[in-house]
C-alpha cells in the first residue's frame, strides 16, 4: 500500500523522541527533529546518529534534526511533543508563538503534573489557544525506544476525542513493525500510561532487595487494581486498563531492564539515594514525580491506593524500602473482588 507522505516535526531529541522520528521516517514522511541543544542537532546532522541516547541506532537522510523551533514546525501542521511531563509547558510556551496556522499535537508522554493534577492532554489544551490547537492526540502503550530502534514488534495505542484524527494518526505511524491500534478512552489511556511507571519502581526496589516473581506478580496485578480505582473514578473506561495502555504497558516497565524506572527502583531498593540515582540516570525517570501527584489525587479523590502510597513514603519521607513491603503486607484483610465491585458500581 502506498502511504500518503507528509511533513512532521518531533519535538525533543531524547530516546522516545528519536525513536518515533525513525518510525516516522521509515513511513518515508519528511521528519524534522529538534533538539533544545544546538550542539546536538548538529552532531545529529553530521553523523546521522543519536550519540547521547540511541549511539547503536543509524539515522535516515529524511531525518533533519533542527535547533530553531520556528524553523522546525514552519509550514507543519502535525507536531508530536516527546519531552519529559516536566518540561511540556515550557516547550509549548515557546511553540505557540511560533504557529501560524492549526496544528494537531500528538503528544507521546507519560506522566501527571503534581500540584494541578493535570494530565498532558488537559496541559496542552491549557497552553494553546483555540486557534493554533486542532486537535490533541495521546500515543501510549508498551515500548521501549530501543527495541522501536531495532524495529521489534511494537503495539501501541492512539487516542482522541476524535476519532478521525486518531485515525489519521494511526496511518501516520503504523508499519510492519509499528502496529497502532486506536481507543477513543484520552483518561484511561493517559492514567495508564502515567501510573505504570509508579508500579514499575515499585518492582525495581522489588528486585533489588532481592524478592523474586511472586512479589513482581503481585505488584503488577494490585498495582493495576489501584490504577483503575483512580482511573474509574476521573471517568475512564475500566476495560482501557485491561488494554495495551494499561495492563501491557505496566508488564513491560516492570520487567524490563530497558525501563528507567525499573532500574531507578532497582538501585533504590539495593541502597542508592534517590539523587543519586537521578543524577547519574541523567534521562526522564517520570514515575517519581507521577508518584508525588498520584498521592495528592488519591488524598483528593478518597482512592485506596496502597502500591503508591508506600512508594510515596519511600521516595519522599526516607521510609527505608523494606520496611515499606513489612507495612504494606501486614494490612487489614481485604477482598479481592472489592475492587472489581466498586468499579461496577460506579460504571
Ligand atoms: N524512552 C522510551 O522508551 C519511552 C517510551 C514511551 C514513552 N516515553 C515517554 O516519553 C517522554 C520522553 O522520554 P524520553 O525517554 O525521550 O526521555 P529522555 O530523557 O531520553 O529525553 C528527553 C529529551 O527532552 C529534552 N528536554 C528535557 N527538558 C527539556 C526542555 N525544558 N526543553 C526542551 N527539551 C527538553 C532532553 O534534552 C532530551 O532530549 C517521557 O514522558 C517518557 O515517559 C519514553
Ligand atoms: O523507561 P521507562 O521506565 O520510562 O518506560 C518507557 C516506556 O514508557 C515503556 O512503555
Amino acid at each position: 500500500m502506498q502511504m500518503e507522505q507528509k511533513k512532521v516535526t518531533v519535538l525533543g531529541a531524547g530516546s522516545w523522541g528519536t525513536a518515533l522520528a525513525l518510525v516516522l521516517a521509515d513511513n518515508g514522511h519528511e521528519v524534522r527533529l529538534w533538539s533544545h541543544s544546538k550542539e546536538q542537532a548538529e552532531s545529529i546532522n553530521a553523523t546521522k546518529k543519536n550519540e547521547k541516547y540511541l549511539p547503536e541506532i543509524t539515522l535516515q537522510d529524511n531525518l533533519t534534526a533542527y535547533s530553531d523551533l520556528a524553523d522546525s514546525v514552519r509550514n507543519i501542521t502535525t507536531i508530536v511533543v516527546a519531552v519529559p511531563t516536566k518540561a511540556i509547558r515550557e516547550v509549548l510556551r515557546k511553540l505557540v508563538p511560533c504557529l501560524y496556522q492549526p496544528v494537531t499535537i500528538v503528544h507521546v508522554s507519560k506522566g501527571i503534573e503534581p500540584g494541578t493534577l493535570k494530565r498532558i492532554s488537559e496541559m496542552i489544551e491549557e497552553e494553546m489557544p483555540e486557534n493554533v490547537l486542532e486537535e490533541v492526540v495521546v500515543l501510549s502503550g508498551p515500548s521501549h525506544a530501543e527495541e522501536v530502534c531495532l524495529r521489534h514488534p511494537t503495539t501501541v495505542v492512539v487516542s482522541s476525542k476524535n476519532l478521525e484524527k486518531a485515525e489519521e494518526i494511526q496511518d501516520l505511524f503504523m508499519n510492519q513493525h509499528f502496529r497502532v491500534y486506536t481507543n477513543p478512552d484520552v483518561i484511561g489511556v493517559e492514567i495508564g500510561g502515567a501510573l505504570k511507571n509508579i508500579i514499575a519502581l515499585a518492582a525495581g526496589i522489588s528486585d533489588g532487595l532481592g524478592y523474586g516473581d511472586n512479589v513482581k506478580a503481585a505488584l503488577i496485578t494490585r498495582g493495576l487494581a489501584e490504577i483503575a480505582r483512580l482511573g474509574t473514578k476521573l471517568g475512564a473506561n475500566p476495560l482501557t486498563f485491561s488494554g495495551l495502555t494499561g495492563i501491557g504497558d505496566l508488564i513491560v516497565t516492570c520487567t524490563s531492564v530497558h525501563s528507567r524506572n525499573w532500574r531507578t527502583g532497582n538501585m533504590l531498593g539495593k541502597g542508592k539515594k534517590l539523587n543519586e540515582i537521578l543524577e547519574e540516570m541523567g534521562q526522564a525517570v517520570e514515575g517519581v514525580r507521577t508518584t508525588e501527584a498520584a498521592q495528592q489525587m488519591a488524598t483528593e479523590y478518597g482512592v485506596n491506593m496502597p502500591i503508591t502510597s508506600s512508594l510515596y513514603k519511600v521516595l519522599f519521607e526516607n521510609v527505608p524500602p523494606k520496611y515499606a513491603v513489612e507495612k504494606l503486607m501486614s494490612r487489614d484483610k481485604t477482598h479481592e473482588m472489592e475492587d472489581l465491585v466498586n468499579i461496577l458500581i460506579n460504571e
